[in-house]
């Protein structure tokens, strides 16, 4: 969080006037409870954080997609922890009220429990509330040994980019009864494990609905069609930023937007009514 740096846009949406309280867990597991959708996007700096903050985004990722992003690298396995805490510093400090989330990147976790605590507080250091994880499985101890600690998880299944070589690239997961029935099952496992988040990314609607119907926390869907219990994408793809090809669950907010503020105004708008992801356009089957 960023006391010494008040963020220069000022106060979020909701009513345009008061400061909006920082968002705890606590107050995300309220909003889901309450019905309403969870907005994220990814953040790499601070301009941008500070902006996602005053247009009332709930939760800020600073994402290891930044090395495709940000550094142009094909994928996201070059990303280093020293560089997560870099960006993520820079977040925090652009931020004032959104939860921030910090994903730990490849080679920082893959060795055990001992080595993702220690990349954990760096990024706690750094300045995260809570840090995310990929894959299902073997994760499950080093998701509890992160939270018994006080550190609060978001795992990630479907489509994890870190795994992009074993994958055969970025393709959609869960598709086949035996791929949807793994998927249901490590879903399982990082929930009882105490993963307070999990993000689906690029798995057919139906099973992120069956999947966030039984989660005990927040789901995230990106690619994962509309009933999850929140949405979210990458700053620059949907601000049209991106120039390579991007995926079909990407909508470009810019059109028709007169800046920045009120791209990413209409984005949270669109993901709290419901009409982003629109299931026809956004969404996979099976
Ligand atoms: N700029 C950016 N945006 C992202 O969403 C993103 C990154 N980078 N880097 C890390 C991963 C990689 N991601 C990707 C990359 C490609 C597809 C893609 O080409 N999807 C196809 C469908 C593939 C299929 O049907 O199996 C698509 O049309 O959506 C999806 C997600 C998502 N993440
Ligand atoms: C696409 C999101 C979920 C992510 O992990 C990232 O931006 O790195
Ligand atoms: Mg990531």
């Amino acid at each position: 969080m960023s006391a010494d740096s008040p963020a220069p846009y000022g106060a979020p949406s909701r009513s345009d006037s008061a400061p909006r309280k920082p968002l705890t867990l606590h107050r995300l597991r309220a909003i889901r409870e309450a019905g309403e959708k969870i907005a994220m996007l990814t953040a790499y700096d601070a301009a941008s954080a500070s902006l996602l903050d005053a247009a009332g985004v709930d939760c800020l990722l600073v994402g290891d997609s930044l090395g495709m992003v940000m550094q142009g690298h094909g994928s996201t396995l070059p990303v280093t922890l020293e560089q997560m805490v870099y960006h993520t510093q820079c977040v925090a400090r652009g931020n004032r009220s959104a939860w921030l989330i910090a994903d730990l990147p490849f080679g920082s976790y893959q060795g055990g429990v001992e080595q993702a605590v220690a990349s954990s507080v760096a990024l706690m250091q750094a300045g995260a509330q809570m840090v995310k994880l990929e894959g299902g499985g073997w994760t499950a101890p080093v998701i509890a040994a992160l939270v018994e600690r006080g550190i609060p998880v978001c795992a990630h299944l479907g489509l994890t980019p870190q795994s992009v070589h074993a994958l055969g690239g970025y393709r959609i997961q869960g598709r086949d009864a035996q791929s949807a029935d793994t998927l249901r099952r490590h879903a399982a496992e990082v929930g009882a494990a105490g993963a307070a988040m999990l993000v689906l990314e690029l798995v057919p609607s139906d099973v992120a609905a069956q999947i966030s119907a039984a989660y005990p926390g927040i789901t995230i869907g990106i690619g994962a069609g509309a009933r999850t219990h929140g949405q979210v994408l990458v700053l620059h793809d949907m601000l049209d930023i991106t120039r390579s090809p991007k995926p079909r669950f990407v909508r470009n907010f810019m059109q028709g937007a007169p800046s920045l503020l009120d791209a990413v105004r209409g984005y949270v708008e669109a993901v709290k009514q419901g009409t982003f992801p629109d299931e026809a356009l956004h969404g996979y089957a099976a």
